[in-house]
């Protein structure tokens, strides 16, 4: 269990621009969940990814790891454990470097962790089904964006983070391809019991995969759903 508690993110404080971009936001989930974050244009998603990254500090707010740990936040101890997949195919891949070598890099440093890394990027490449599995030896620059993005979830997986943060992952993607790598995400969600939070504006997808969908605005959280369509 993850438990958020009265988060306020202010930007530009005291400043003529200030902005409140989350408020009095609180929310949990259970390890295994996989939770799409909605809302319109400046609505605080991607701060909220912030948060739990670390890369912003919040104005105020809670973070319990379990019923014992209380942090006030953010605390790096606990934050380390999460990957994150952007938008841009580029942002999560060594272009110059083989899909294998991308793969062992992606399960960190020594032997053994990379040779785990190659192994189970193998399994998850397999899964995807793309034929990726059979050139290992490719520069990832030869790659197309779609099959880029699918090796960046695949590296930010392997290394079997607490929670995986996707940002609008799949936005960038044809229809098929968004199809296919939300299948992928599923995959490593309930066989490698990944928490799965992410930001999607794709209504299709949202109701085919998501368990649960928060709703955001202006800062607050105003919706917290179970998809009926598969729970
Ligand atoms: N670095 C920053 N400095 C000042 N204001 C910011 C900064 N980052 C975000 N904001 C503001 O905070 C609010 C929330 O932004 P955020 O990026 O979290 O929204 P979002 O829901 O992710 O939006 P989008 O869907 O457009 O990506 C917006 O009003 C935005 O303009």
């Amino acid at each position: 269990m993850v438990k958020l508690e009265e988060i306020k993110v202010i930007y530009n404080k005291g400043e003529v621009n200030e902005k409140i971009a989350l408020e009095n936001f609180s929310f949990k989930f259970k390890k295994g969940e996989l939770i799409t974050v909605t809302g319109s244009n400046g609505s605080g998603k991607s701060t909220l990814f912030k948060v739990l990254t670390g890369d912003i500090k919040p104005e105020h707010g809670y973070y319990f790891l379990d019923e014992k740990n209380t942090y006030k936040i953010p605390s790096y101890k606990i934050l380390k454990n999460i990957s994150i997949v952007y938008q841009n195919p580029d942002s999560g891949v060594f272009p110059d470097l083989t899909i294998e070598e991308n793969l062992m890099l992606g399960s960190k440093k020594g032997r053994r962790l990379l040779k785990f890394g190659k192994v189970k990027g193998l399994d998850l490449l397999k899964n995807l089904d793309i034929g990726l599995d059979k050139r290992l030896k490719t520069k990832v620059k030869e790659l197309s964006g779609g099959q880029k993005q699918a090796l960046s979830l695949i590296i930010a997986s392997i290394s079997k983070p607490d929670i995986l943060l996707l940002d609008e992952h799949t936005a960038a993607l044809d229809p098929k391809m968004a199809e296919k790598i939300m299948n992928l995400t599923t995959y490593i969600n309930k066989n490698m019991g990944i928490t799965v939070l992410m930001i999607n504006h794709n209504e299709k997808l949202i109701r085919k995969y998501s368990e649960r969908i928060l709703q955001l605005d202006n800062g607050r959280l105003v919706g917290d759903f179970k998809n009926k369509k598969i729970s």
